[in-house]
């Protein structure tokens, strides 16, 4: 089994906000996050597929193709987009580094699958010093 990652990066709004609170309460939980105005972030993301290697072209999957798959179905939809109002695999959740992490990972899977590769991780990186990872489980 081997692995191949294709990073990508992306910059876009967002806030950490629940309409059913107060502006009191959202600040209370997540602090400048919440701002109603919005702050960015410039994201990097990783995408990690695994397979066996095709032994005629020495490829898991072409690193060309990864980039295609990945801009046409997430970048190109969140990069200088609001994640909260533009993103539609983001409707109606709350726009955390775990969530969108989650979303990219459930848009991404099926699309490898049809290239006989399997999804194996999302690593979401909102700023330095935070990143999310999912697995799928
Ligand atoms: N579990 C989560 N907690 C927080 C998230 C999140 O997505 N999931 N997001 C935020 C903020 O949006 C942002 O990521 C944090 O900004 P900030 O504190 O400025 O992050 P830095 O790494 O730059 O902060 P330093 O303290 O300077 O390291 C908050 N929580």
């Amino acid at each position: 089994m081997v692995y191949i990652t294709r990073r990508e990066r992306f910059c876009a709004a967002h806030k950490l906000y629940r309409e059913d609170w107060s502006i009191e309460k959202n600040e209370n939980v997540f602090g400048n996050c919440s701002n109603v105005n919005w702050h960015g972030h410039n994201y990097d993301l990783f995408v990690t597929v695994k397979g066996d290697v095709n032994p005629t072209t020495g490829f898991l999957i072409d690193l060309k193709l990864m980039k295609t798959i990945i801009l046409e179905n997430i970048v190109n939809k969140v990069d200088h987009k609001n994640i909260n109002l533009d993103v539609d695999f983001m409707k109606d959740k709350m726009a955390s580094t775990e969530n969108i992490a989650i979303a990219i990972f459930e848009v991404l899977k099926p699309l490898f699958e049809e290239q006989k590769v399997q999804l194996h991780s999302i690593r979401l990186h909102e700023t330095e010093n935070n990143y999310v990872e999912y697995f799928g489980d």
